[in-house]
């Protein structure tokens, strides 16, 4: 791992200060899916979202739903076999290959005009669009707006430094009536360096605070023994509502 560039460096993030943050590599984050370091990955899908559907939704149907950094997440079916279009993005092939295979769906293959190396991949059905390139390689005039996003192990998972070319780009994905759940995961960041990167709430309000309302629906505990192994002693899954209050 050493030799894959992961060498520590200052980040300026607002409330981490001083603090050192690793910066991982796309090549680690393919390497991480080829030795199977997935555990960020469940299996049976997340419970906030099951919780926070309807907020999610807010009685429409037929939505355009983005999910960045989507791996292999099984929530892009649920939403999917719900009559909505799903799109995401992962830089793992082998992710996007498992997604298909392992949710017995058939896809289609294609290169992505103007993006040297990447593809994207399409159910047959036509309501799963998942694009394999870096997430910065796209703009929405490749992906359009949506009316809602689910950014679970994505915001927390970008580099400290990405983070405002990171929350400009979802912005610009926002349709005006968006409903975009943003979780965000808390602990003591002395302890841990990350991924995944804590993401204060002062961040999250300096990101998106001059165009969205804010608004903290849910913290959750999810100490388990993944988080005592990284030395830390309480891990929380914090989330938040984001909706537009103005154009950006
Ligand atoms: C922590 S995982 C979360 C995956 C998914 N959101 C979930 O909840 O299971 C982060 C994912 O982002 C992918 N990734 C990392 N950097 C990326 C980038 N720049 N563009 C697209 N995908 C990226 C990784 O391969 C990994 O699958």
């Amino acid at each position: 791992m050493e030799s894959l560039k992961d060498v520590p460096r200052i980040t300026e993030s607002s409330d981490i200060g001083q603090q050192q943050s690793r910066v991982v590599t796309v090549e680690e984050w393919l390497q991480k899916w080829e030795v199977r370091h997935i555990g960020f990955h469940k299996e049976q899908g997340h419970p906030i979202l099951r919780k926070y559907l309807d907020v999610l939704l807010n009685g429409r149907s037929g939505l355009r739903i983005f999910f960045p950094l989507c791996g292999k997440a099984i929530e892009m079916k649920w939403l999917a076999d719900m009559g909505h279009y799903v799109v995401g993005v992962e830089v793992s092939e082998r992710a996007l290959k498992e997604f298909f295979t392992e949710q017995n769906l058939s896809y289609s293959e294609e290169p992505i005009p103007g993006i040297s190396g990447a593809k994207v991949f399409k159910s047959v059905s036509g309501n799963i669009s998942l694009y394999c390139c870096s997430i910065y390689d796209l703009s929405s005039t490749v992906l359009g707006r949506f009316d809602g996003i689910w950014d679970r192990g994505s915001l927390v998972a970008i580099n400290p430094c990405d983070r405002e070319c990171y929350a400009n780009l979802m912005l610009s994905l926002m349709e005006r009536s968006c409903c975009y759940l943003l979780v965000t995961v808390s602990y003591d960041s002395n302890k841990h360096k990350g991924p995944p990167f804590y993401v204060p709430d002062s961040e999250v309000k300096s990101l998106f605070g001059k165009f969205c309302e804010i608004k903290c629906v849910e913290k959750v505990d999810e100490f388990s023994q993944q988080q005592r192994a990284w030395g830390l002693d309480y891990f929380l899954e914090v989330m938040y509502l984001l909706t537009l209050k103005s154009v950006p």
